[in-house]
């Protein structure tokens, strides 16, 4: 007769062999964990019902369990080193056994430093990165392979982190993202975007008075620019004021949300363990928070709801839509979905770009003072007028080409027959990933790449060598819908505080060492602290 043992070991190895090596498990997980808990209490209770007594099924039980995972763990590990397709990428060899290996290097949320110390040790098809199908992409050319025309790259399984929650990035479905998409373009529209622009030049008037009110005081920029970011996005998608700039603190739901999406930090690469989560400890830890910034996202879209507007803002368009096609249930988890990445996209993305704009405004009063003098005589509040400014466009550019506010997020899947990139041959259902902080420095994109030179965007092209490798908000059909809203709000707010007050680190910052220093990659970028004072020009 066999040995247990021997069956658990066989078990584990057909485990792998004939189910977990094909397909995606990601929403499976909580499936998995349950299954696997239900057999090994079977597992006690028959060697207990056969008079084995409690510890000694204990131990058995325990046991075979070892043996069990013990020979799934190893098969998947030794398939991965010695038989999978990626085996060539170089890359770190733990990456390629576990996720959870970049996970654990992503513990403190600094996944762009832990990507850029890989490129810089095996180059530009970085690696077999962390899994047995993912490769990370250094080149110039890796958004146009990812999302430029003609391509069949699928999204990855990233994407499904909000799931059922559908929107128009939460979808892996290429014909619900094209019907999700063409609502956001709706209501992002040139024509629709005139229509909010009231609403943003009111909070960039408060944001002016409040930074008079500091009276070259150290202003924590940060905090500031959270406050108008998340203020603005309150009116313009639902009318409603969040009250930060007013109180001069952060709201509590908004406290909760920034506090969720640091699990983002060191999960992003495997988002199995947040699903886990999700399912297994909602009540807990920042899993908590997670739930109740969803709750915090539908809260809003109810109460836009109940209003009746004389101007549309944003989520008039989901609304009108949500109406149009009868309240399903389906719906109604499309509503919240794409509520939620109104609530995150809209704001959360636009505080770190501008804190960091202003981190480089004051590291550089050169360009600051250019910007100065280009804004002379130019009417401040008409985004359109100062999208004519070619010195403002070349820093705003020129810090997104340094610091993205997204700094390594964005996956695809590659198709059945794989794709080719610079001549190298990427397999097909290979996750490929493309980190915007590391390609924004590649040599092989630009001269200097280190330095912040914006002319390089208007009277020095020679400076960039390839303008493929510059997409802080992606390209092609999943490129950012908010990116000419985005801009605005960037280019008046940068206007209006350049017009009135020279920007400077305030005493003891050290030229806002801290900002790059202790800056976190958690989906979007949370820089370090910083520091600044605003002198009046007058
Ligand atoms: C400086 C600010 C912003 C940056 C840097 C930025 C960046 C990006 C990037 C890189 C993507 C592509 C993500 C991917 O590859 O999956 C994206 C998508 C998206 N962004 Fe933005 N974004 C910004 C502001 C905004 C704003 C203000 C909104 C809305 C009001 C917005 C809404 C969206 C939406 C809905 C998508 C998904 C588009 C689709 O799936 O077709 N973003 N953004």
């Amino acid at each position: 007769m066999v040995a247990p043992g021997a069956v658990a070991i066989i078990a584990g190895l057909l485990a792998h062999q004939l189910v977990f090596i094909h397909g995606e498990w990601h929403l499976q997980g909580p499936k998995v964990v349950v299954l696997h808990f239900i057999f090994g209490s079977l597992l006690y209770a028959s060697h207990l019902f056969g008079n084995g007594g409690t510890q000694a099924s204990l131990v058995e039980t325990i046991y075979l369990a070892a043996c069990y995972l013990s020979s799934l763990f190893t098969s998947i590990a030794v398939y991965r080193l010695v038989f999978h397709r990626l085996k060539h990428f170089p890359g770190p060899k733990l990456a390629a056994v576990t996720k959870l290996w970049h996970v654990w290097k992503c513990r403190d949320s600094r996944g762009h430093l832990v990507l850029q110390a890989w490129y810089e040790k095996y180059g530009e098809f970085g690696m077999k990165s962390s899994g047995p199908t993912e490769i990370t992409i250094f080149h110039p050319e890796a958004y146009e392979t990812m999302d430029g025309h003609g391509n069949r790259n699928t999204r990855s399984d990233w994407y499904d982190l909000l799931y059922p929650r559908i929107s128009s990035i939460f979808t892996r479905d290429r014909q619900l993202h094209n019907e999700r998409r063409k609502m956001w373009e709706q209501a992002l529209s040139t024509k629709a975007l005139s229509q909010y622009h009231r609403r943003v030049v009111e909070k960039v008037r408060t944001l002016k008075s409040l930074v008079a009110l500091e009276q070259s005081r150290p202003v924590l920029i940060n905090d500031l620019m959270y406050y108008f970011a998340f203020d603005s996005m309150g009116d313009f998608a639902f009318s409603e004021d969040f009250g930060m700039m007013r109180t001069g603190r952060w709201h509590s739901s908004i406290a909760m949300l920034r506090s969720a999406l640091t699990l983002l930090g060191p999960f992003s690469p495997a988002i199995w363990i947040p699903r886990l989560g999700f399912a297994f400890i909602p009540t807990l830890w920042k899993v908590r928070h997670w739930f109740h910034m969803l709750e915090f996202c539908d809260q809003c879209m109810a109460r836009r709801m109940e209003k009746r507007l004389p101007d549309p803002d944003i989520a008039s368009w989901f609304i009108e839509d949500y109406v149009k096609h009868g309240a399903d249930p389906t719906r109604e988890r499309w509503l919240s979905g794409d509520t939620a990445t109104l609530v995150v996209a809209g704001s959360d993305t636009t505080a770190p770009s501008l804190t960091l704009l202003f981190y480089f405004l004051a590291r550089y009063p050169i360009h600051t003072e250019k910007i100065y003098k280009e804004i002379q005589g130019v009417d401040r509040e008409n985004p359109a007028a100062l999208a004519t400014l070619p010195h403002l466009t070349g820093t705003i550019n020129e810090a997104m080409r340094l610091l993205p506010a997204v700094l390594t997020f964005s996956s695809r899947v590659t198709p059945a027959e794989g794709l080719m990139i610079d001549g190298t041959f990427i397999p097909g259902n290979t996750k490929i990933c493309a980190p915007r902080y590391t390609i924004g420095r590649l040599h092989t994109a630009y001269l200097h790449p280190h330095e912040f030179i914006p002319e390089r965007w208007y009277s020095e092209p020679k400076l960039i060598k390839d303008k493929r490798a510059f997409a802080p908000f992606g390209v092609g059909r999943t490129s950012c819908v908010g990116r000419h809203l985005a801009l605005a709000q960037i280019r008046l707010v940068t206007a209006a505080l350049v017009f009135h007050y020279r920007i400077k680190f305030a005493p003891g910052e050290n030229n806002g060492e801290a900002v790059e220093r202790d800056m976190k990659d958690q989906l979007t970028a949370q820089p370090g602290a910083c520091l600044l004072v605003f002198e009046s020009r007058v």
